[in-house]
């Protein structure tokens, strides 16, 4: 008898549809019998399927309608994942609050969340008691990170004279000298990826007294030219080379915890090793369905979580349960590390991990 095939819908915005939805991985995900479909977000999506399991990164109440209607008349299809949990990563302090609320031991690396406050007019903005605790150099980012380019656009605060410029509402976080170099951590379900990437360089003494005019506006700067997609060829060009990476059990802790805190499967955060300590990381953002093809060997990451949602469901649907939508236990329960090939010398971190994973 042939075997069933599991098909999952995708529902993505035009770029993002072009940049993940590779040849690449719909053929991969093909030959492990797991169908990639469009869903045509100008139709309804009740109309279209029938899908084992739902991805999306779309916004907007119409489309959270869609969802919840699909999910009543399919309560064993798997969505991926709840737009209420995505919400949570639209709003910069909500976004953060999860990181203050995971509880990891380790035994010499601490980590934590910059200084910040949220500043929700102009008064405020000037009000230097509303600043306790936080110094200049600060950078301020859109309280609202909802995809657009404006929740994007940000701007690097010498002085107090940078502050006209400002449009709340908008978070102020203590700007961390880093060493000019972030470490991006990709999670996909048990799956997690760390890479470094190009950050904004460090500010010295100088600068953060010099006449500097106030400002300086950046956008993403973190984001990787497409055209580079083997990290080894970005560090070299980028002299990322000689930046240590996190520990690894330390950077899968911390993903497993927001993982489940969260309750997100598709996410990257972003981490900054403080310069201060140099033991010390600090998570300064974390990014709904990022753009997991930068990642070198997106495909079987990618093809590896449709996999494990496809053995779950399975798996439950032979026990007659419906599978949770919020619960995927990976393919096998061995914690599986795999260090990629540049050996653990620097090299990314991929690492399998035994926990089931909520979405
Ligand atoms: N507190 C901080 N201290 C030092 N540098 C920071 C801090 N916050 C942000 N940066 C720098 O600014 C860049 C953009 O910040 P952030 O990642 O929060 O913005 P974003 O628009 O959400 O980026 P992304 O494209 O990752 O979604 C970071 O990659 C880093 O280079
Ligand atoms: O597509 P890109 O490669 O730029 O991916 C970026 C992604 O844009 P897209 O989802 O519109 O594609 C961004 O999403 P929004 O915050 O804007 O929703 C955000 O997740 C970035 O962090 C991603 O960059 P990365 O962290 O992976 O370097
Ligand atoms: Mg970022
Ligand atoms: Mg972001």
């Amino acid at each position: 008898m042939a075997e069933r095939r599991f098909g999952i819908g995708y529902a993505l915005a035009p770029k993002k549809q072009q940049s993940f939805i590779q040849e690449s991985l719909v053929g991969l995900a093909r030959s492990r019998g797991i169908d990639l479909v469009r869903i045509d977000t100008e139709r309804s999506l009740a109309d279209q399927g029938p899908f084992d399991c739902v991805m999306h990164k779309l916004y907007g109440n119409d489309w959270k309608r869609q969802l919840e209607e699909f999910g009543v008349k399919n309560p064993n299809a798997v969505i991926i994942d709840s737009p209420e949990a995505i919400e949570r990563l639209h709003n910069r302090i909500s976004m953060l609050q999860v990181v203050s609320e995971l509880k990891i031991e380790h035994e010499t690396d601490t980590f934590g969340i910059p200084k910040q406050i949220v500043i929700y007019d102009k008064e405020t903005l000037f009000d230097r008691q509303a600043w306790e605790g936080l110094k200049f150099p600060v950078i301020a980012k859109p309280l609202v990170a909802d995809g657009s380019a404006k929740s994007h656009k940000m701007a690097l605060v010498f002085n107090h004279d940078g502050l006209d410029n400002l449009k709340p509402p908008i978070v102020l976080q203590e700007f961390v000298n880093h060493g000019g170099v972030i470490f991006k951590v990709y999670v996909v379900g048990e799956h997690v990826k760390c890479v470094k990437r190009k950050s904004l360089p460090d500010v010295s003494e100088e600068e953060k007294l010099g006449s500097l005019d106030g400002l300086l506006s950046f956008s993403q700067i973190s984001n990787l030219a497409n055209n580079e997609r083997t990290d080894d060829k970005y560090y070299k060009m980028m002299q990322l080379d000689d930046t240590e990476m996190p520990p690894q059990s330390f950077i899968t802790d911390i993903a497993r915890g927001l993982r489940q805190g969260l309750k997100l499967n598709l996410f990257n955060f972003d981490v900054i090793r403080d310069a201060r300590f140099g033991n010390r990381y600090l998570i300064i953002d974390i990014n709904y369905f990022p753009g997991y093809a930068k990642m070198p060997g997106y495909e079987t990451v990618l093809t590896d979580f449709f996999c494990d949602i496809m053995q779950k469901k399975e798996k439950d649907g032979a026990e007659n349960t419906g599978l949770d939508s919020y619960e995927v236990l990976s393919c096998d329960d061995e914690v599986r590390k795999i260090v990629s090939s540049d050996g653990d010398d620097g090299g990314d971190l991929n690492v399998e991990e035994e926990n089931p994973i909520q979405v």
